[in-house]
Formats: structure tokens, C-alpha cells, sequence
């Protein structure tokens, strides 16, 4: 009884913070990464030579691996039996790997004539468009293993202190590299060439690798005070290990189905729609091409702020179920305007991006904490895989089809320049679409909420 309590590493506020932001540092680069490309749609047109088609199918590239190869679900078996130093690690590999080679694409096979290996055409696309489309699917590989693993970071880190108020601000501050993105973009691609902004996103990987050495000298030193507290405690060897009992609770369990498909056609509405809206802000609402990337942006700037300021809204006051359906019905409404002919006043598209972003903040401040409400916290690591595995079908076959329908139904004409003028019509109406899905979802969720007790119209913190 006498014994003295040893402080933790993570028992310390500054400590335990100071390795969030050290691994939310390595996802601010990833999010970089994962937008800078997208505003820059019309410019590979002109310079590369790709059609919407290649576009398309390069964004989808981002979910290709995770979806057809299973890679999330072999990440998180990676994740729970060699831990989150090694995953990191291996990950944020995986992340340099993969844009360094979508960098070499865009650089050494830039253009309709490059051949690798004596061929010009892989799969009936351009080298260039393919050998950029393998990079930034190893680079989505190593994205999407990160955040399954930062997530379980924070989980241990967090455990039993500010936990979703930290899940909260490393998603604020991932947005801080979307909106990075979709800003710089643009004027840097016009001012030090097209590839340029990938350049610095491998530049910034290469800091968020040396970041997650650090967090791993951090967290071995965690591990080792655990282990002697657990001794201690008589409670060694209790940790959590993957069993595959535990994915076949969350499978039976009808809120993971709610959630996930929540998650897909929602996330299927902001994510892919972004990709393309510096081209639909341009061509339709007529705004400048310098500032078309911020705009498009715009929703992930509204969610840096927002995310937080709501997720202490839910942890006070609940209503998690009914926050959810407040957003899908916001991205109807969004997405249906857009869809629009007659509304093209660039105001409008701007007000719109806010809505969205306001949206954007609501659903995942409330969804995320509500995972880990319907499961317990021995389920929470392959809950999120398999959320996040349903959720990259969305992401992969959206754009996919987004660029394809561009290219077959929507070309209304060419630039001066020799690209494409697109009609966005069709593509907001698939978006309308998927959004009413969204909230006959949220809707349903609302009501298993009440049939199985998962408490998510209740607050998190008990006064
Ligand atoms: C794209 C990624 N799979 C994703 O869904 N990211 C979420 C954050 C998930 C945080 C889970 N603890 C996002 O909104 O960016």
C-alpha cells in the first residue's frame, strides 16, 4: 500500500499532447498529399495530356489496393500483432514510397508518348496516368494503415483522459494539410511547375517519417512504464489482441452496418465531390483558377474549426444520431444546388462550400465518438479497419465513375486552350443521389440508436 504510484509518460498533459502532435503532424502530410493533386485536374489536362477518364481513375487510385487487395484488413491484422511503432513505420513508408513514384509519373513519364520499359500504354491507360495511379495507391495503403494506426495512438495514449477531444483536434489538424493543399495547388504549379506541390508533399512525408522515429522513442518508453505498472498491478499480459471473434460480433452487430454505410455514401459526397470542385468552380460559377483550389478547400478549413467546437457540443449535450441527420440533410441540400443550371453566381458556389464544411464538421465529430460507443474498446481497432475498408469502396468506384460520366456525357464544348468544357449537371445529381441515401441512413440509425440502447443521443461526459 505504500508503494509510490509512478507517473506515466502519458500521465503528463504536455507529454501526451506533445506525441499527438508529433503523429498528427505525419497526417497533416498525408492529407496534403491526398488533395494537393486534385486542383490541378485541368492543368494535367493541358500539360499531360489526361483526360477526365485518367483523372478519375488516378483518384480512385487512393482506395484501389485497400478495397481489391484487402490491404486495410491486412493493415490491421499488421497493426494488432506488430503495434503501432512498426505500422507507423511502416505505413508512412509505404506513404514516401508510393508519392515519390506518383512524383517520378508526373516527371520522367510526363505526357501521352512516355514509355516505361518500351511500352507507352498499361491497361489501355497513358504509362504516366498508370505508373501515377500505382503510386498513389501504395501512397493510399500507407495513408489509410496510418489512420487506423494514429487512431489506436490516441486510444492509448488518451485512454481514460481527453480521448475524443484529442481524436477531435488530430482531425482538425489533418485538415490543416487538405486545406494546404487545395490552396497551394494551383499557384505553385504555375509558378514552379506542375509537379511542384507533389515535390513538397514528399518533402513533408520525409519530415512526418522522421516524426513518427521520434513518437516511436516516446512510445517505447510508454510500453515500458505500462508493462512495469501492469506487473505492478498483477494485470501482465491482458492486453488487447485481434481475435476473429471480434470481427464477427461487429459484423452481426447492426450498428457497424448502419455506421459504415453512413460513412461510405457520406464520405462518397465529400471526399470524391472535392477532387473535382476546383474544375466546377471554374468552369461553372466562372471563378479565378488561382483561388478555385482554396474554395474547393474551403470545407476542410469549416471542419478545423468546427470539428472540435461540435465535438465538445456532443460530449456535453449528445444527440450524436440527430447531429448526423442534420448534416446528410445539409449535403442534400448543398449538392442539389450545385445541380442546378441556373444557379451559377460565384457567391453562391462560396456559400455553399461553407454549408458544406459546416457538414463536413458536424457528421464526423459525432460519427467517429459513436463507433466507439456501439463497440468496446477491444473491438474499436478492427472496427475501424473494416469502417474505413466499406468506406474506400466509396472512395475508389466514385470517382471512377464521376470521371468516366464527365468524359462520356458531359463535354459541352473546348476551351481556348484545348480542354474540355465540362457540364457538371449529371455529377451533382449522382452526389444529390448518394446524399438522400446518406440520410435515409442517418435516419435509420436514429432509430436502431433507440431499439439496441447504443446511448448516442446521450452525452459523453456524465455530470
Ligand atoms: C479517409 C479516412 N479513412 C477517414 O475516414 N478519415 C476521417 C477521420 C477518421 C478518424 C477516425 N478516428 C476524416 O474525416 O478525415
Amino acid at each position: 500500500m505504500t508503494e509510490q504510484l509512478k507517473l506515466k509518460l502519458n500521465d503528463s498533459k504536455a507529454t501526451r499532447w506533445g506525441a499527438l502532435v508529433i503523429v498528427a503532424f505525419t497526417m497533416m502530410a498525408a492529407y496534403y498529399v491526398n488533395d494537393v493533386v486534385a486542383p490541378l485536374k485541368t492543368m494535367l489536362e493541358t500539360d499531360l495530356a489526361w483526360s477526365s477518364t485518367d483523372f478519375g481513375f488516378f483518384t480512385g487510385g487512393y482506395s484501389f489496393l485497400n478495397v481489391f487487395f484487402l490491404m486495410l484488413i491486412w493493415g490491421g491484422l499488421i497493426l494488432d500483432r506488430f503495434g503501432i511503432r512498426f505500422t507507423g513505420k511502416l505505413a508512412t513508408i509505404l506513404m514516401v514510397g508510393g508519392t515519390a513514384l506518383e512524383y517520378y509519373a508526373m516527371t520522367g513519364l510526363a505526357g501521352a508518348d512516355a514509355t516505361l520499359f518500351g511500352v507507352n500504354e498499361i491497361f489501355g491507360y497513358k504509362t504516366g496516368v498508370f505508373v501515377a495511379f500505382a503510386g498513389y495507391s501504395i501512397f493510399g495503403v500507407g495513408a489509410e494503415v496510418a489512420g487506423i494506426t494514429v487512431s489506436k495512438i490516441i486510444a492509448k495514449w488518451f485512454r481514460g483522459k481527453e480521448l475524443a477531444t484529442a481524436m477531435g483536434v488530430q482531425v482538425a489538424l489533418a485538415r490543416i494539410g487538405s486545406q494546404a493543399g487545395y490552396a497551394v495547388a494551383i499557384p505553385m504549379a504555375r509558378a514552379l511547375g506542375l509537379p511542384s506541390p507533389v515535390l513538397l508533399g514528399l518533402i513533408l512525408l520525409v519530415g512526418g517519417l522522421i516524426a513518427f522515429f521520434i513518437f516511436s522513442v516516446m512510445d517505447k518508453k510508454l510500453d515500458k512504464q505500462m508493462e512495469e505498472a501492469a506487473i505492478a498491478a498483477g494485470t501482465e499480459g491482458e492486453e488487447e489482441k485481434f481475435s476473429f471473434k471480434d470481427v464477427k460480433n461487429i459484423l452481426v452487430n447492426p450498428g457497424f452496418w448502419l455506421i459504415a454505410l453512413l460513412c461510405v455514401l457520406f464520405y462518397s459526397c465529400v471526399f470524391p465531390f472535392q477532387k473535382f470542385a476546383s474544375e466546377l468552380m471554374i468552369i461553372k460559377y466562372g471563378i479565378n483558377e488561382n483561388v478555385a483550389g482554396t474554395f474547393a478547400g474551403l470545407p476542410a478549413l469549416g471542419a478545423l474549426i468546427l470539428t472540435p467546437v461540435f465535438g465538445g457540443f456532443i460530449d456535453k449535450r449528445g444527440k450524436s444520431a440527430s447531429i448526423m441527420i442534420l448534416g446528410a440533410a445539409m449535403l442534400i441540400g448543398v449538392h442539389f444546388i450545385y445541380a442546378i443550371p441556373a444557379i451559377d453566381y460565384w457567391l453562391v458556389a462560396i456559400a455553399l462550400m461553407i454549408i458544406l464544411g459546416i457538414a463536413f464538421s458536424l457528421v464526423p465529430s459525432a460519427m467517429w465518438p459513436a463507433v466507439a460507443k456501439i463497440f468496446p474498446v477491444s473491438q474499436l481497432g478492427t472496427a475501424y479497419a473494416l469502417i474505413f475498408f466499406i468506406q474506400n469502396i466509396g472512395l475508389w468506384g466514385i470517382p471512377t465513375l464521376i470521371g468516366k460520366v464527365l468524359d462520356v456525357y458531359c463535354i459541352v464544348g473546348q476551351k481556348a486552350d484545348g480542354t474540355n468544357m465540362y457540364d457538371y449537371t449529371i455529377p451533382m445529381c449522382i452526389f444529390t443521389g448518394i446524399a438522400c441515401l446518406s440520410l435515409v441512413v442517418a435516419f435509420l440509425l436514429k432509430r436502431a440508436d433507440k431499439k439496441y440502447g447504443y446511448q448516442l443521443e446521450e452525452p459523453n461526459i456524465q455530470e
